[in-house]
């Protein structure tokens, strides 16, 4: 409409194709730093006219997805996940609208910073078997990572109690987020079907079909994820046997036995309800699981990889703490600040979710004379702005010096407020991650009863010489390190004496 405004600046695309050979499925994040520094605040794409754009810096993120968030809260109307998987209802993929606002108020009740103080002892006691899981089987320390942190959802969620590391319900779960994360809904790659929506008609048996044969087999797997466990959750609640969770404080056991005394409007509404928190608990179940292990893997890795960093926790770790004879909780958090930065260190280093979900544009928009059309795909470049060299100096190192009290007092209030990278890792306005007081709590204390307990370090030879450990990244839309060889045992014989006996306490 108006020939002045210009498009933001980007890679140079071909005729017809544009972008697609810029795009690529894993590690974008990489690319879209290398766009940020070549083009600025602001980086634009399209492949087959379909916009994308990356917001580069915290000011461009915070300008549109926050200051602007009534029109950059959609979420792209992806027809493979949605109509062809059946994951229209996942939270993560709902437009923006009464379906998502109903189901995030759910959430943000179950996950307010008030409501994750009740879940405090199941974290404990989830937190010290996991240390002790891990002390005795180091070499599994990704399956006891999973099994966390499945396990602690499946249990707030639905009340239902992982046994074995290969609980089915938690088999179900990691194959799901897997396909989703990296081939259903993977950052990179697009499937054809979401840029030519009418491709939804071919017959399955067609050449050139082969997504819509992947589709079927994957869609059972999505019903599967979202039934079973809420199929066991609504049989232990009519049995009487249910213990507290987020499902079992929202509804009760008569609820779900509608008898003819109700009307039809009442029915529908309860059908509503019911409907709402099946998929909000899924929802909070699949958002949680990768994101957590890939936060607790960064914390080994790092670990492993700046032994200094681990010395001062652990000194400041023996003074504060096991100086009293016994391991840190919650109620230590205070006095505990290197630990604080250190948390935060990780998540800015580690940064779980690059380039965060996509959002789309609802109407058209200008910003700093740029121009960007309705149903534009927009990322928070989460990855740039955690590397920007103005907030982080030196940003690619393990730093958490950077986060203490000492280095913060000296910087303006403004810059101090800028740095937190709670402010990016979980996203931007109105879909802003749900779970960032749960992770705030969990990873907490996940970090500081390994501090507590455990020695990581590089993997040895068979010399028993340290060597540097192979790190690979292959996922698409969460930054999760391959499992990768360290060196991880007790701190000291104390330190497993307090463990063995605070496990008893807890009855873990
Ligand atoms: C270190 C851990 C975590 C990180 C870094 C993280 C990060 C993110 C990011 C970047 C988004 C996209 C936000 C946006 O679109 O702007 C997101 C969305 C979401 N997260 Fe998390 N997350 C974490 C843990 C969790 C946990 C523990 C839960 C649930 C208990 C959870 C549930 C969700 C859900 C349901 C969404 C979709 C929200 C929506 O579309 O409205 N996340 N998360």
């Amino acid at each position: 409409k108006n020939r002045n405004l210009v498009f933001p600046p980007g890679p140079k695309p071909v005729p017809m194709l544009g972008n697609i050979f810029d795009v690529r499925a894993k590690e974008l994040w990489l690319v879209a730093r290398e766009w940020a520094q070549q083009f600025g605040d602001v980086t634009y794409l399209h492949i087959f006219g379909q916009g994308l754009v990356f917001l580069n810096t915290s000011k461009a993120a915070f300008d549109l997805m926050e200051r602007k968030g009534s029109i950059y809260s959609d979420r792209p109307p992806l027809v493979m996940v949605t109509e062809l998987c059946g994951c229209t209802d996942m939270v993560a993929f709902t437009r923006y609208g009464t379906g998502s606002r109903s189901q995030r108020k759910l959430m943000s009740k179950a996950l307010s910073a008030n409501a994750v103080k009740t879940y405090q002892p199941l974290i404990q006691m989830d937190t010290h078997h996991f240390v002790s899981s891990l002390i005795q089987t180091p070499k599994d320390y990704q399956k006891h990572i999973r099994r966390y942190a499945g396990g602690l959802t499946l249990n707030t969620i639905y009340g239902y109690r992982i046994t074995t590391n290969n609980d089915l319900f938690l088999e179900l779960a990691e194959e799901c987020v897997d396909l989703l994360a990296n081939e259903i809904a993977s950052t990179g790659s697009m499937w054809m079907v979401d840029l030519f929506p009418f491709l939804k008609h071919i017959p399955e048996f067609m050449p050139g079909a082969s997504f819509k044969r992947k589709a079927k087999v994957w869609k059972a797997k999505m019903e599967d994820f979202v039934e079973k466990p809420w199929d066991y959750f609504t049989t232990s609640l009519t049995n009487g046997t249910a213990p507290p969770s987020f499902c079992s404080t929202l509804i009760d056991a008569d609820s779900l036995r509608p008898t003819d005394r109700e009307s039809k409007e009442m029915k529908s509404d309860l059908q509503q309800k019911i409907f709402d928190l099946k998929w909000t608990a899924n929802s909070m179940y699949s958002g949680s699981i990768d994101t957590t292990v890939t936060s607790i893997m960064h914390f080994i890795l790092a670990m492993a990889l700046h032994p200094e960093a681990q010395k001062m926790a652990q000194e400041e770790m023996d003074r504060v703490v096991l100086s009293e004879g016994r391991l840190p909780t919650f109620e230590d958090r205070e006095r505990l600040p290197y630990l604080e930065a250190l948390l935060w260190e990780t998540l800015r280093w580690g940064c779980p979710v690059p380039l965060g979900l996509p959002h789309r544009l609802t109407e058209d928009d200008v910003y700093d004379g740029q121009f960007m059309a309705k149903g534009t795909l927009v990322f928070g470049n989460i990855w740039n702005i955690l590397r920007d060299e103005s907030i982080y100096p030196s940003a690619d190192s393990f730093n958490p010096s950077r986060f203490m009290p000492s280095s913060l007092a000296a910087l303006d209030e403004s810059t101090r407020r800028k740095m937190d990278p709670r402010n990016y890792v979980f996203g931007f306005g109105r879909r802003v991650c749900p779970g960032s007081n749960l992770v705030d709590s969990s990873n907490w204390l996940m970090m500081a009863m390994m501090v507590a307990t455990c020695q990581i370090g590089k993997p040895r030879d068979k010399e028993g010489r340290e060597c540097e450990p192979k790190v690979e990244f292959n996922n698409s839309v969460f930054r999760t390190p391959d499992v990768f060889d360290c060196d991880i045992r007790p701190r000291s014989d104390k330190a497993l004496h307090l463990l063995a006996r605070a496990e008893l306490e807890l009855g873990a």
